[in-house]
């Protein structure tokens, strides 16, 4: 086993994952470097959520391995895991899926009032982001009360509340229309570069390569091409001084 290269917070090599028996991943390999947004494009079940589920230790490879700096996933035990997880990885799904008894700052709050926060340290990170992610005025409403972007941009404060080491994004916009979609889209790339968070991003918009650093491509599980937009194309899209 040979650790991945130093600047290089995530890598994978030769990753295979079949979801009952049937091929999801196959010699899937990359690294993704501090500070990067990764965009994994490709066809609807082309293997996107099943990599961002391996590379944030999710699911363990049937074969091939994971490294988030030194530390193999691989490897791990699931309780290892579960930590380094909760710690250090932020999640945001295609869907909200915000706690329905909750305001919009308490589960904005949730994952540092889990970590042993106290409510009020927790209720200021959380209000903050909620601030930046343009959705302050709304922070004592419940999801019910929200509009489907508003309780997105709720679910993107709760990932980045934690300010993790990486956060992944499957298909954050899926559920948005297309205005919301470039916004919400730009809000949250926009923070994680202020933030210096690593953000690996699974979604089917071509648009948003415009906001990564870096694009690769998977058809049928397999990596098939790599395009790098060029840098001051990538961050002049973000003119949110989030
Ligand atoms: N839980 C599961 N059980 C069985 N097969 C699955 C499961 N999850 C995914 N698959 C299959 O694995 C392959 C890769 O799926 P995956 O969801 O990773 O692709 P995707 O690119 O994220 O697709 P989408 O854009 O539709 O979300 C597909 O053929 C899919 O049908």
């Amino acid at each position: 086993m040979v650790a991945p290269p130093d600047n290089d917070v995530l890598w994978a090599r030769s990753l295979h994952y079949s979801h009952n028996g049937s091929p999801a991943l196959d010699e899937v390999s990359l690294g993704v470097r501090e500070g990067e947004i990764l965009a994994v494009n490709g066809p609807r079940g082309s293997g996107k959520t099943t990599l961002l589920r391996c590379l944030s230790g999710q699911l363990v490879p049937r074969g091939g391995e994971v490294w988030f700096n030194s530390t193999p996933l691989h490897t791990m035990s699931a309780v290892l895991r579960e930590r380094l997880r909760r710690d250090r990885f932020g999640w945001i799904g295609p869907e909200p899926s915000l706690v329905p008894e909750l305001s919009a700052w308490e589960n904005a709050a949730l994952p540092l009032l889990m970590r042993g926060a106290s409510h009020r340290a927790a209720k200021t990170a959380a209000m903050e982001w909620l601030e930046r992610l343009d959705i302050g005025p709304y922070a004592r409403k419940r999801p019910f009360a929200l509009l489907q972007s508003q309780r997105q941009r709720v679910a993107v404060a709760r990932a980045l509340v934690t300010e993790p080491a990486v956060l992944f994004a499957d298909e954050p916009t899926a559920p948005l229309h297309r205005t919301d979609r470039a916004q919400v889209l730009r809000t949250l790339t926009t923070a994680a570069r202020s933030h210096h968070i690593t953000v690996v991003l699974a979604t089917l918009d071509t648009e948003v390569a415009t906001l990564a650093d870096r694009v690769i491509t998977l058809v049928d599980g397999r990596r098939v091409t790599a395009a790098r937009p060029s840098e001051a194309e990538g961050r002049a899209a973000c003119s949110l001084s989030v």
